[in-house]
């Protein structure tokens, strides 16, 4: 192996030089090529093993394609791989005869094939590319892989970050024409699967230009939160003519009609006019396992009974602040111990995500985690909603009759978001089903027992709310046994190297930007009133309005960014500064993008980074403002 050697001086062939991302990765190559070597220096069995763990859900949701892919190039000496987004390699199938030689080169599980160790490759290169790759035979850098003829394609998240790479190799001997087709077909195909299994709480409307291509893998997807676009495939990207700055948008903005969509196929019309068909479906995949399996009332297990797995699709979660590390602890040990936690903070914080972190880290991991927006359910569906009804209960109720979402908890973590928006009369029965741990469905005299972790969020200030009477003492008490405060982002410590950082994941690496040293200053000065959500929303517009390669500077960024408009460092607000103060400059910054967006409540909502609703409420309540 150690006598292979990468090609530093030799070009590679005229045909080769046609293709410039081929092309493009063998300059990157030749400028680091000193650190390349034929070494292919697997990692240890027991890092694999931990990788296999990590990535469980998406290689469960890939098996089917894998193992289709798998039995179809076998009989053409050719193998599948499966590579996680840093390259390596965490499975394999196909040709037994083929992967005895593609181990010679060490193209086998536990290897990383990232181009910057193992030169221009389709794995590597697919994932330095974000896109679809084939390196054929000299194609490839390094001498000993050019015996291999490879296809690569991406798998992306429904955030669009890439979450692996599907990839169908075979000797260089052999050319597939079919190849590259079958791996982009397939890993679109694994996308959608982890779109549908994202979150069972959220709806998607799906849709394409004919009926008849709403089950196919061309299906586009999105996955919605309210009207908020929150996660999306790339058929959605290109039939709305966008790229990824869609997230985070509203729905609105891109189809006219979404809202008269239901189970049936029916005509969809995108902003520019273009005819579409779609349909609203719920969270659940048809024919897939829920995330979260319902155990029925009577199947409900003895104290002390083991608990059952859950095929849940926990995708990654951003990693918590390191000062909110020492918060988690103590919140484990909390809800473990059957205490209700309570999340302050103000929105876009991280609170959910904070919630999401206990439920995968305390004793009701393997249940589901079922989350209730309190504030978006209308008043008159929120009770059974929460506690379901028998069949027939009242009119409009589906004839089979309903769960309700305690019951959907049970084992599992109850996450009440937004608990300071319920309305006060409902107040009562939260409290009466949440301290007697049973639930007593609508039209029904029978009470079910439920068990389960109890999570709550808000923005508000939950105590001054129960002074004013808006909300029950009783139930304060019983959902705050345990008190975490989410700190705002421009509290963040080390927020510059966090803006470089996150800058540089949200494609400014890709797209080789930077942020220069005067543009961080602003923006490490500004008071991010949206927090996480208008973060990422504003370094993603800049990746993507900014040309690649471009160096940004403070006059690049948005008019809230510059000078006059952002916080001076010595102005920060800081953990002391008084509630006065702040509320003047989440006032200021509102008044502002409202005025710029010249009364238009949703494009000052996009700016500000946060939810259209959630502007509306800030209005409601502080009436003095804008
Ligand atoms: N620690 C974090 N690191 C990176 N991103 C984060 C972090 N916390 C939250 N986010 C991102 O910020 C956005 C908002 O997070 P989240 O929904 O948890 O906030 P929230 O406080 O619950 O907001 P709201 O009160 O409006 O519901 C999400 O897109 C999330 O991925």
């Amino acid at each position: 192996m150690n006598s292979l050697k990468p090609l530093t001086s030799a070009k590679p062939q005229d045909a080769v030089l046609a293709k410039n991302r081929i092309l493009r990765s063998w300059e990157r190559c030749q400028a680091s090529g000193a650190a390349l070597h034929a070494d292919p220096n697997p990692i240890l069995a027991a890092d694999l093993q931990t990788r296999l763990e990590q990535h469980a859900n998406v290689l469960h949701l890939a098996q089917s394609e894998i193992a289709t892919l798998a039995s179809l190039v076998a009989s053409a000496q050719s193998v599948v791989l499966l590579a996680d987004a840093s390259g390596v390699i965490l499975q394999e199938a196909g040709s037994t005869e083929f992967l005895r030689k593609a181990e010679k080169v060490a193209l086998q599980p536990g290897v990383s094939w990232a181009e910057s160790l193992r030169g221009t490759n389709a794995i590597g290169t697919a994932l330095f590319d974000a896109a679809p790759v084939q390196v054929h035979g000299s194609e490839h850098f390094l001498e000993c892989n050019k015996i291999l003829s490879c296809h690569a394609a991406p798998i992306f998240s429904p955030r669009g970050e890439v979450i692996g790479v599907l990839d169908i190799s075979s000797e260089a001997s052999m050319l597939h024409a079919y190849a590259m087709g079958l791996a982009k077909i397939c890993a679109r195909q694994i996308g959608n699967r982890v779109l549908e299994h994202t979150d069972t709480r959220l709806h998607r409307v799906v849709f394409q230009r004919h009926a008849s291509m709403l089950d196919s893998v061309e299906r586009a997807i999105l996955l919605l939160e309210e009207d908020r676009i929150v996660g999306a495939n790339e058929a959605a990207l290109c039939l709305l003519g966008s790229d990824w700055s869609l997230l985070d948008t509203s729905v609105h903005d891109w189809l006219d009609d979404w809202r008269q969509l239901d189970e049936s196929p029916r005509a969809l019309h995108t902003r520019n006019g273009a005819q579409l068909t779609g349909t609203l479906r719920s969270g659940r995949a048809p024919g897939l396992p829920r995330s979260a399996p319902i155990i029925p009332a009577q199947d409900a297990p003895a104290p002390g009974q083991k608990k059952r797995a859950t095929a849940g699709m926990k995708l990654a979660l951003p990693p918590l602040a390191d000062e909110m590390k020492s918060n988690m602890q103590h919140a484990i040990t909390a809800v473990n111990a059957g205490m209700a936690v309570l999340l302050q903070g103000e929105t876009g914080a991280g609170k959910e995500i904070f919630a999401r972190h206990l439920h995968n880290l305390s004793q009701w991991h393997q249940g589901p985690f079922v989350a209730i927006n309190c504030g978006a359910l209308p008043e008159s569906l929120i009770e059974s909603e929460l506690f379901g009804y028998e069949a027939g209960a009242f009119t409009g109720a589906r004839r089979e009759g309903s769960r309700g979402r305690l019951r959907e908890a049970h084992d599992g973590v109850l996450f009440l978001d937004e608990i300071g928006d319920m309305p006060l009369l409902l107040q009562t029965r939260l409290l009466r089903a949440l301290q007697e741990r049973e639930v007593q469905p609508l039209g029904s005299d029978k009470r079910i027992p439920v068990e389960f972790g109890l999570i709550s969020a808000t923005n508000h200030d939950l105590m001054t709310m129960v002074e004013n009477g808006s909300f029950r003492a009783d139930l304060y008490y019983r959902l705050q046994d345990f008190d975490v405060h989410l700190p705002p982002l421009r509290e963040r410590h080390n927020l510059r190297n966090y803006l470089c950082q996150e800058f540089q994941r949200l494609g400014g690496a890709d797209r080789s930007m930077i942020l220069t040293d005067s543009a961080l200053q602003n923006l490490a000065a500004y008071s991010w009133p949206g927090n996480y959500r208008q973060l990422h929303s504003v370094l993603r517009r800049l990746v993507h309005l900014q040309a690649a390669g471009s160096a940004i500077k403070a006059t690049d960024l948005p008019p809230e960014f510059q000078g006059r408009d952002c916080i001076a460092p010595a102005q920060r607000v800081t953990p002391t500064c008084p509630a006065s103060t702040l509320r003047a400059i989440s006032d200021q910054t509102i008044e502002r993008a409202i005025a710029e967006s010249r009364n238009n409540i949703t494009h000052a909502a996009r700016s500000l980074g946060v939810h259209r609703s959630t502007l509306y409420r800030y209005l409601r309540r502080h009436p003095a403002s804008p």
